[in-house]
């Protein structure tokens, strides 16, 4: 027999919890199917443990920068334990019981399509008049020769671990690449950071991989760009790795931080008529539909794989199922990066907007030539900011900041883009002093001059 729902929920990470709340709050009848603990990995061995670990390490040099402060300590011990109260010490059954609680169907294990409406977990049927897919991703390996021979981390490992390496390669030069060489560097590993392009985070402005180049190569991390592993050995507890430079680099564990793919394995698909795209990933419109009433949310959907794009996904298919559609805009999400100083970007780089035609101008402004707050907030203050405005529209189309907590004020030029807010406007809007957010006015005016 069958359990008759509304709403199945195919994986309870960011979002399909967010889509979950919205639709039980509604009255609707909703199954949730989670194979391994519900909040995800974002709640468990991504997001959060990472975050919380980074905190600590930001706190402590942040003393130091600040004069008259001083004599920091970090202690990996306390900030493990309080990692793992973060994470629950992996145990979602409050979460579970939560959403009992609010009237779901909470189900246990691996849900696969077996056809329009239906599901299957284990010897239970689930149909419903709509599925949601939130499996999210999984971390890649690349298929090195040797690599089962060595210690190798992925994030799973790198932000549960209990005790930390002396020395760690880490592999790939994107967002898990740098915020685990810096959390290991601060923790006291010797960190050697592999990335096979020429400048790190190669999707954001060339001016963004070189200053986060700059700044990991201050904390003490070993930055090696153009350059990647094709070969891999043990050495007695060495993990070596063989580059295509003809070096080698050793160390205890290589952790790979080489991207992520869309969990589908599995998922039953084809019994709905869905083919994944070249990434793996399920395509979907702006409403998130991937089907006849079937909707896929997250990094399953491969459009923008964070958390807040997951969330927001969310509320998108929720409310299309509530009968108040609205399309998904991405232009104004931001994409940070937790590493110190932080790394903010949104909307275009300079070379996107050229792809779409656009005429734009940009300016780079350092921000401790113009403005009170980087040195009120550290004694060497550190700080850039960059702006890509369209010359035709009069709007800015891109922003980028690495700059202590960047992430926090990038918000503003997220809004400004979305809204497409005037020029002007931006410019006769007033921020309080000090603070970094002075830095859009300058950029502003040295965009005029
Ligand atoms: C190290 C690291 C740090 C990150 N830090 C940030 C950050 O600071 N900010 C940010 O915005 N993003 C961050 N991300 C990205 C973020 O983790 C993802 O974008 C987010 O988790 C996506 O949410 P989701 O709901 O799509 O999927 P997930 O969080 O992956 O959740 C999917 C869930 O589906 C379950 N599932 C899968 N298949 C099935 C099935 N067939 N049946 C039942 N259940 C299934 C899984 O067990 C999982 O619980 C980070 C990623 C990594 C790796
Ligand atoms: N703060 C945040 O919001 C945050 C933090 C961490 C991760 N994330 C998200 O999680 C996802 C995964 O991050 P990621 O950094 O693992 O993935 P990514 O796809 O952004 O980057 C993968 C990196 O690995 C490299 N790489 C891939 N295959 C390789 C190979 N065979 N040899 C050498 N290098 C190789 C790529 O050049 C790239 O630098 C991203 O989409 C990211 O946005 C977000």
């Amino acid at each position: 027999m069958a359990d008759e729902v509304d709403v199945v929920i195919l994986g309870m990470g960011p979002g399909g919890e967010t889509a979950a709340g919205r639709l039980l709050s509604a009255g609707l009848k909703v199954a949730v199917v989670e194979q391994e603990l519900i909040g995800g990995e974002c709640a468990y061995w991504a997001c959060i443990p990472s975050k919380t670990v980074l905190r600590p390490a930001e706190a402590s040099t942040g003393v130091g920068r600040a004069a008259g402060a001083g004599g920091a300590r970090l202690d990996w011990a306390a900030a493990r334990d309080y990692r793992d109260d973060m994470v629950r010490h992996l145990d979602d059954g409050a979460q579970a019981d939560g959403y009992a609680e609010q009237g779901a169907l909470v189900v246990r294990g691996h849900g696969a399509l077996t056809g329009p409406g239906t599901v299957q977990v284990g010897d239970r049927r689930l149909t419903a008049a709509h599925v949601i897919v939130a499996t999210g991703a999984q971390a890649t390996v690349p298929p090195i020769e040797g690599l089962d021979q060595v210690t190798v981390w992925t994030n799973r490992e790198a932000y549960s671990a209990r005790d930390l390496p002396e020395r760690a390669t880490v592999v790939g030069g994107s967002a898990v690449g740098l915020e685990t060489s810096l959390f290991l560097a601060r923790f006291g590993t010797a960190v050697t950071l592999l990335h096979r392009g020429d400048r790190l985070l190669d999707r954001e402005e060339p001016a963004v991989g070189e200053l986060a180049e700059q700044h990991l190569a201050d904390a003490g991390v070993e930055v090696r760009t153009g350059t990647s592993p094709v070969h891999a050995r043990r050495a007695g507890s060495d993990s070596v790795l063989e580059l295509d430079d003809g070096s080698t680099v050793s160390a205890d564990v290589v952790v790979m931080a080489t991207g992520r793919r869309p969990r589908t394995d599995g998922l039953g698909l084809e019994s709905v008529g869905v083919t994944t795209g070249s990434h793996g990933e399920i395509p979907v419109d702006a409403h998130c539909r991937a089907g006849s009433d079937l909707w896929a949310v997250g990094d399953v959907t491969g459009v923008m794989p964070f958390t807040h794009v997951a969330k927001y996904q969310g509320r998108v298919v929720a409310d299309a199922i509530l009968g108040r559609p609205h399309p998904a805009r991405y232009d104004g999400i931001p994409r940070v990066v937790f590493t110190d100083p932080e790394i903010a970007a949104v909307g275009l780089t300079r070379s996107q907007a050229d792809e779409h035609g656009l005429t734009t101008r940009e300016v780079r402004l350092d921000l401790t030539e113009q403005l009170a707050r980087p040195w009120t907030y550290e004694q060497e203050p550190r700080g850039e900011l960059g702006l890509l405005l369209d010359t035709e529209r009069d709007v800015l189309v891109g922003a980028w900041a690495v700059a202590p907590q960047a992430g926090e004020w990038i918000h503003q030029a997220a809004l400004a883009i979305r809204a497409a807010v005037p020029r002007e406007v931006l410019l006769d809007q007033v921020a309080q002093f000090p603070t970094y957010s002075e830095g859009y006015q300058n950029a502003l005016e040295a965009l005029d001059r």
